[in-house]
């Protein structure tokens, strides 16, 4: 599949107006974010300004205070319950640092939301599972080890594979690179793109790896002052008129990317 392009924009996620505060703090204000079928967005801003209290939200795990999401063009407030479970099930999510059960193996850890939404056979499980790591490119035998017997690496590729355990629509990474190495960084987002283009995934990327933002982000929006200060290409980044925005896009480590 091809990414998207301006004129075929199918939005999937609609963020409306959105607001979001701890007691008198306010994190997002009259937020507004549109994500498009089969992209990948790389969510940017500086630290603590609210990337994951978004994603939190999103995936309904925050209360809002104003505002409106909808997802597949349904709203979640206006959903039956049968609607919101069936909506679950196309959002996969990868929390920062894999957030693996460490009593359980990387296979009974990928079963776990197929234990949750689905009721199928314990062969048929263990099939999907086998399946899964395959698709992230874990070796077989990955399967039974607990997550303390992973790299760091291995262990965002599992907690991958536990995210798309239900066959996602929409995948939501929290930092998916943040503490791997260069090359670890780079294969990791080369699989990204890879589901994307394969499974016709769309991907929702909060990051702060340049790399990333650079070589697979189809478009980038950047969060500041608690709204979306901008969303486009890279060179809208480039060309927009804000201090952070420039020193990020700009600085010396940007540079040595765009070269
Ligand atoms: N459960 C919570 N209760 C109170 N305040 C919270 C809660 N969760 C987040 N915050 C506050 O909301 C703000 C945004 O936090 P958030 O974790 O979303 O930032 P971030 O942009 O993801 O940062 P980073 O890039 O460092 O991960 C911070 O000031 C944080 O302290």
């Amino acid at each position: 599949m091809d990414p998207v392009t301006a004129d075929q924009k199918d939005v999937i996620l609609s963020v409306k107006d959105l607001t979001v505060g701890f007691g008198t703090k306010i994190v997002l204000d009259k937020l507004n974010l549109d994500i498009y079928r089969g992209e990948i967005l790389g969510f940017v801003g500086a630290s603590g300004t609210g990337k994951s209290v978004l994603m939190r939200t999103v995936l309904r795990l925050l209360p809002r205070r104003g505002g409106n999401i909808q997802i597949f063009g349904t709203d979640f407030d206006k959903a039956t319950d049968s609607e919101r479970m069936a909506l679950d099930m196309k959002l996969g999510v990868l929390f920062q640092q894999g957030a693996l059960f460490s009593s359980l193996t990387v296979r009974e850890n990928i079963q776990v939301p197929m234990r949750e939404y689905l009721d199928l056979p314990q062969a048929m499980m263990d099939e999907l599972a086998r399946l899964k790591i395959e698709l992230v490119g874990l070796a077989p035998d990955a399967a039974e080890k607990f997550p303390s017997e992973l790299s760091g690496g291995m262990i965002k590729r599992a907690a991958l594979a536990r995210a798309l355990a239900l066959d996602p629509a929409l995948v939501f990474l929290d930092e998916p690179t943040s503490g791997l190495d260069p090359i670890g960084a780079a294969e990791f987002d080369a699989l990204i793109a890879k589901l994307r283009d394969t499974l016709g995934l769309t991907v929702y990327m909060v990051t702060h790896d340049l790399d990333s933002l650079f070589s697979v982000c189809d478009r980038i929006a950047v969060l500041g002052q608690k709204k979306v200060l901008v969303e486009g290409t890279i060179e809208d980044m480039l060309a927009f008129d804000d201090p952070w925005v420039q020193s990020y896009f700009q600085g010396k480590r940007a540079r040595s990317i765009v070269r």
